[in-house]
């Protein structure tokens, strides 16, 4: 039975309670006995992530809720295993860096760097099941559940993905980390980082804040600076904590503290579909030390979001719980003032994220998942109105985001129709912003933030 079995994974009290309690988007395993021996594995694996990372996350976005850095967060919607490739994979941290260089400079600010990548193979559905031309299978749920190819076969929930996505979770961060920290993100490499991206308004805006950024760092270190520091950036791996058996047996109890840890990423979040207050996912996530995320959507109430602080965050830890809202562009102007001014009030500080993409999906004439670009856009405008008026800070985009050249979400400075769909649609979920859209918010949102007093 999913959910009943605890393999060989550590014990502590409170951390198998979510067991007990509802829980919904969990995959029925089609084999019991794969199962269990798939949480026993995973139980024993080393950790993905490092505790002492972790609590440096959580000082980071602690930094990040008082007003004095800026989150950026994206990546694909579903990652897969297919996709883990060192293209794929260095052209979105590549995209992600020149991201986060657009709006450290454009904005005179710390930009803590999160991938939503390493791990975020699980997908929340809104239906159970897919028809297609009369047959009907289990809905895709992300490769850590089943496969995106519409057979039987291969649609069964199927446990022993789990260790597959464990194992493409350590590449992708081994990767990571080697991009990070062996000198290909040292900010003196800005020029390098455009290289291989087709030419287009916002490759060659970034092109010349390089040569800026260039010109001072010339300066610089003709007047003798040390640039160690530039060699090196932090970069976190995140994603949506929805396999809760995953979770469970990725959880760890740190050596230092003795205090419980999930280290199959420094960041977890829950998602829309499953954050109620008395369910497994609040209960479980409540329970570990990592910061953690709540997206909300626009029936969110500011006593929702009173009761998800009370439970997640009882301690009132700075950098502890992060609110990722995701209203559409239509709702943002009504329906954050109130969120935000209930959970000001009671004297609680989160972080604030903007999430400008799940509240904006809509299906193009020609059958697409896709999200127009100036949506997206006006929710980002509408995130930061809302906050310059409440006297707060706006502290962190999330997007849904790839280094390639796809065609999925429409619109854009060098604009996608839906034409294009058919040849350059490659996501097994939902609609993301491909590299130059990316960089052409990084710069909208870098102009928001430095124009915020
Ligand atoms: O992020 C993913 C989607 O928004 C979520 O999985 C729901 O998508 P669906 O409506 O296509 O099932
Ligand atoms: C499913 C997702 O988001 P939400 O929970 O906000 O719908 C997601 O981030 O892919
Ligand atoms: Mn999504």
């Amino acid at each position: 039975m999913p959910g009943a079995a605890t393999g060989g994974a550590v014990a502590y009290p409170g951390l198998d309670d979510w067991r007990k309690l509802p829980i919904s988007q969990q995959p029925v395993w089609s084999d019991v006995s794969v199962y269990e021996s798939s949480v026993k594995e995973l139980s024993m694996l080393p950790p993905l992530v490092f505790a002492g990372e972790v609590d440096d996350l959580r000082d980071r976005l602690a930094l990040a809720a008082q007003g004095k850095a800026f989150l950026l967060q994206g990546g694909d919607c579903a990652e897969t295993f297919a996709g883990a490739t060192a293209d794929k994979i260095s052209a979105r941290v590549k995209t992600i860096l020149q991201m986060a260089v657009v709006l450290t400079y454009g904005a005179s600010m710390p930009v803590i760097k999160m991938g939503r990548m390493a791990g975020q193979f699980a997908k929340p559905r809104s239906s159970n099941d897919e028809t297609r031309d009369g047959v009907t299978l289990p809905a895709f749920r992300g490769d850590i559940v089943n496969g995106f190819e519409f057979t039987p076969q291969s649609r069964a929930h199927d446990a022993s993905r789990m260790l597959k996505a464990y194992h493409t979770s350590a590449s992708t961060l081994n990767l990571i980390r080697a991009f990070t920290q062996g000198g290909f993100a040292d900010l003196r490499l800005v020029h390098q980082w455009n290289r291989g991206f087709t030419q287009n308004p916002a490759h060659a805006r970034y092109e010349s804040l390089a040569k800026d950024i260039d010109r001072a760092i010339k300066f610089m270190a003709s007047c003798g600076a040390d640039f160690e520091a530039l060699k090196r950036v932090e970069f976190f791996a995140s994603h949506e904590a929805l396999l809760l058996d995953y979770e469970r047996a990725l959880t760890r109890i740190d050596s230092r503290t003795g205090l419980p840890y999930d280290t199959s990423g420094h960041f977890l979040w829950i998602g829309e579909r499953t954050r109620e207050l008395d369910q497994a996912h609040i209960d479980f996530l409540s329970r570990v030390r990592n910061p953690i995320g709540v997206k909300l959507g626009p029936g969110t109430t500011g006593e929702d979001a009173l009761r998800l602080i009370d439970k997640l965050d009882p301690d009132r830890e700075p950098g502890r719980l992060t609110f990722i809202t995701r209203m559409g562009a239509r709702n943002i102007r009504e329906k954050l003032p109130q969120l935000v001014r209930k959970v000001t009030d009671s004297g609680a500080q989160v972080l604030w994220v903007t999430d400008p993409m799940h509240g904006n999906t809509v299906t193009s004439p020609n059958g697409y998942k896709t999200r127009n670009f100036d949506d997206v856009i006006d929710e980002v405008r509408g995130f930061f109105e809302v906050h310059k008026s409440l006297g707060t800070f706006p502290g962190g985009l999330h997007v849904e985001m790839t280094g390639d050249d796809v065609a999925e979400c429409l619109g854009g400075a060098d604009p996608i129709d839906q034409e294009a769909f058919l040849e350059g649609y490659e996501s097994v979920c939902d609609p993301r912003l491909n590299h130059k859209q990316s960089l052409e918010m990084a710069f909208l949102v870098a102009g928001a933030l430095s124009n915020r007093s």
